[in-house]
């Protein structure tokens, strides 16, 4: 028999929607009804660890969970599956799969409909999280996420639909596993990333999308010596306009670690243009280029590390690849 530890945090998956079709969280948590289907094979203990909607989770919030999840692995339990809100699911996702040690499967769940529409994806899902947390090939594979049947890795996995139930995807690799009606099954193995076991975290690590026209404001509103960090989401291939560069040569002047993302779906942020603003230029001021995460991914990424204590070196060694 295994024991699964659940840890509920709110969303859409812990909410309701009344008359007019408004979502809210109610004063009970309808998960707290859940009848497993697993008989006597699989334990279930549960947690109300909070019941926020998501864009409330802060890294202050990810933190508690991580080290809620480190005590659990002391508990006895073979596996640890977290419901979450899907709006900021892939940010606490990886922040868990960046700070806790890689004994337990963990996997991260939750719903697009809330519990009283009609297709509720809620139960479901949280079954084949559970099903997938029992399963040993989980382990080893960093922090999952299980939605709509497919097992994601919490590394690159991305909500891609604002309503749709198959809105988690994982662009350019695909999914690495899925739930079938017979079980579990991986089609791919990961090799985690480095582990960094943080005590406390820091917040002020910012996140800027690049556009056609851009110029050096947002960048300038930036550069204070609380600044910790920014991330850029660069146009294209890993470029910027011209008018911001004398702003982002600033941060850097700073000491702030300036690193770059591609604003693409699919691909990588690569140096590869010599125009003005271009990635060779870039990567000579000394933008760190991000390969392989999104920007609210890097943003994680980049937190953690300045959390950890890193020198400049030691980030731009961390930050510059998914795998590293
Ligand atoms: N489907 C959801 O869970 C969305 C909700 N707004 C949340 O992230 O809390």
């Amino acid at each position: 028999m295994k024991k699964i530890l659940v840890l509920h945090t709110g969303g859409t998956i812990a909410m309701s929607a009344d008359e007019a079709g408004n979502v809210t969280p109610g004063a009970e948590n309808p998960l707290d009804n859940y009848q497993s289907s697993f008989g006597a094979d699989i334990e279930l203990e549960t947690e109300d660890v909070f019941n926020v909607p998501s864009p409330h989770i802060t890294p202050e919030r990810m933190l508690q969970l991580k080290q809620r999840i480190d005590k659990a692995a002391h508990e006895g339990v073979d596996g640890v599956v977290v419901t979450h809100g899907t709006d900021t699911l892939e940010e606490t996702a990886y922040f868990l799969d960046l700070t806790l040690p890689n004994e337990l499967p963990v996997v991260i769940t939750g719903a697009m409909r809330s519990a009283n529409e009609i297709g509720s994806d809620g139960l479901h899902n949280l079954e084949t999280a559970i099903q997938t947390a029992s399963t040993p090939d989980a382990a080893e594979k960093g922090v999952l996420v299980v939605m709509n049947d497919e097992i994601h890795s919490a590394r690159y996995v991305t909500k891609t639909h604002t309503t749709n139930v198959a809105t988690f995807r994982t662009p350019t690799f695909g999914p690495i596993g899925l739930v079938a009606n017979k079980g579990v099954v991986f089609f791919e193995s990961l090799l985690r990333s480095t582990v960094c076991p943080i005590q406390s975290v820091t917040d002020n690590v910012f996140l800027i999308k690049a556009y056609a026209g851009m110029g050096p404001e947002l960048f300038d509103a930036i550069a204070q010596p609380t600044t910790h960090g920014v991330v850029i989401e660069a146009l294209g291939a890993g470029n910027l306009p011209p008018a911001t560069l004398p702003a982002v040569q600033k941060l850097l002047d700073m000491q702030i670690p300036v690193v770059l993302v591609s604003r693409c779906f699919n691909g990588i942020a690569q140096d590869v243009y010599a125009y003005e603003g271009g990635g060779v230029q870039l990567k000579q001021m000394g933008v760190i280029f991000c390969q392989g995460l999104n920007g609210q991914k890097a943003r994680i990424k980049l937190l953690v590390g300045v959390s950890a204590g890193m020198s400049t070196d030691e980030l731009a060694r961390f930050v510059a690849t998914a795998n590293s």
